[in-house]
């Protein structure tokens, strides 16, 4: 990659280039690339993961067009301390190196990589920094324009889509209808897929694609219905999006940080209210690290154990690294709050 071939002015364009050598690998640094790019990590990651896979030549994207949207994208990620614009680039950039699974190669359309970096990358653009129940408690806005059903999610989409339809911004205007069709449905049922209330339902279906799985002879899936193909996308994205607890130790613990100020601040927001504070939101009584060893037991080992059976080999390492830092918050269990801990 060559400094003019960035996208975005920085003051350190060889050092950026540099971190985003890594584009490929697990665990490249969305936190060095968010200093290193002058506050601007979703559109220098998403601008490198279509040029590395050359969507703008397959599908006549106008480069600033490109450029033009992701920089619009970015800006209407709301500054709260985790769901901001670092979450969206770090989950895309996590989707792009699942998408190149070798158990997966040749299985996707090049129109279906692109919806899935496309629906990555805005999957939770203009997220408030509270959750879907604290919306429908609240009655907000929000709840009451999508009926209390996947509120986050569907506004995430709404606005990912508006911000589309202006001539200098509309990055498929060279799509065909069909193409478009195909691309706006993908989208849409891989976004919907990243609400956490469709955790199970995602889950067991794969276990039962894994039990059933048919490969070609050299190991490769096979997915014949749309049903199928999409399953596999929309576990991969909810698998990009719970992957903080996968990543290498130093990183994982710079999201936990964020997270916990989110569910903190929603916390304070529900005392102020008089509403009964929602799990794990008190910043009193917190236990930081029984949360995620906890979120790991239940939700991502649960869910990582059964992607990495899905692209055996692939994912072996990912899923290591995910034990060994569920061991070492076992082995770091901080004492509890206050002088006498039962
Ligand atoms: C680094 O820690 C986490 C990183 C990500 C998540 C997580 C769970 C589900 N998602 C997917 C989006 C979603 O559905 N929600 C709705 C609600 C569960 O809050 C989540 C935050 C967002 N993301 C949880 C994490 O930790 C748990 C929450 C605090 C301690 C344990
Ligand atoms: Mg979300
Ligand atoms: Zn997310």
């Amino acid at each position: 990659l060559k400094v003019s071939e960035l996208g975005i002015e920085t003051q350190y364009p060889q050092e950026l280039v540099d971190v985003l050598s890594r584009i490929n690998d697990w665990g490249l640094d969305t936190f060095k690339v968010e200093e290193l790019s002058d506050q601007r990590p979703l559109t220098a990651i998403t601008y490198r993961i279509f040029q590395e896979r050359d969507l703008c030549r397959i599908y006549s994207i106008d480069q600033s067009t490109l450029l033009k949207y992701l920089l619009m994208l970015e800006d209407h990620y709301q500054q709260v301390p985790y769901h901001n614009k670092a979450h969206g680039a770090d989950v895309c950039q996590s989707m792009h190196v699942l998408l190149n699974a070798s158990a997966l190669d040749g299985v996707f359309t090049d129109l279906e990589v692109m919806s899935a970096i496309f629906a990555s990358a805005v999957h939770d653009v203009d997220h408030p920094g509270v959750t879907n129940q604290f919306l429908i408690n609240t009655n907000s806005d929000l709840a009451i324009m999508y009926n209390d059903e996947s509120v986050l999610e569907n506004h995430h989409l709404a606005v990912a889509f508006k911000l589309l339809q202006s001539q200098e911004r509309n990055i498929f205007a060279n799509l065909t209808t069909k193409q478009m069709k195909t691309l706006r449905k993908m989208v849409i049922d891989m976004v919907l897929a990243t609400d956490m209330s469709k955790h199970m339902q995602l889950l067991a279906d794969l276990k039962t694609m894994v039990e059933s799985k048919k490969v070609t002879g050299n190991n490769i899936i096979m997915l014949e219905t749309y049903d199928d193909r999409i399953q596999v996308l929309q576990n991969m994205i909810h698998c990009a999006d719970l992957s903080n607890p996968t990543k290498p130790l130093d990183i994982y613990m710079r999201w936990i940080d964020r997270i916990m100020e989110e569910f903190w601040r929603q916390g304070d927001k529900e005392r102020d209210l008089r509403l009964e504070i929602s799990p794990m939101c008190d910043r009193r009584v917190a236990s930081v690290e029984k949360s995620q060893i906890g979120f790991i037991e239940f939700i991502v080992h649960p869910l990582w154990e059964t992607w990495a059976d899905l692209v055996y080999p692939d994912a072996n390492n990912i899923l290591e690294t995910l034990e060994q830092n569920r061991d070492w918050y076992q082995s770091h269990i901080e004492p509890e709050n206050g002088a006498f801990s039962s």
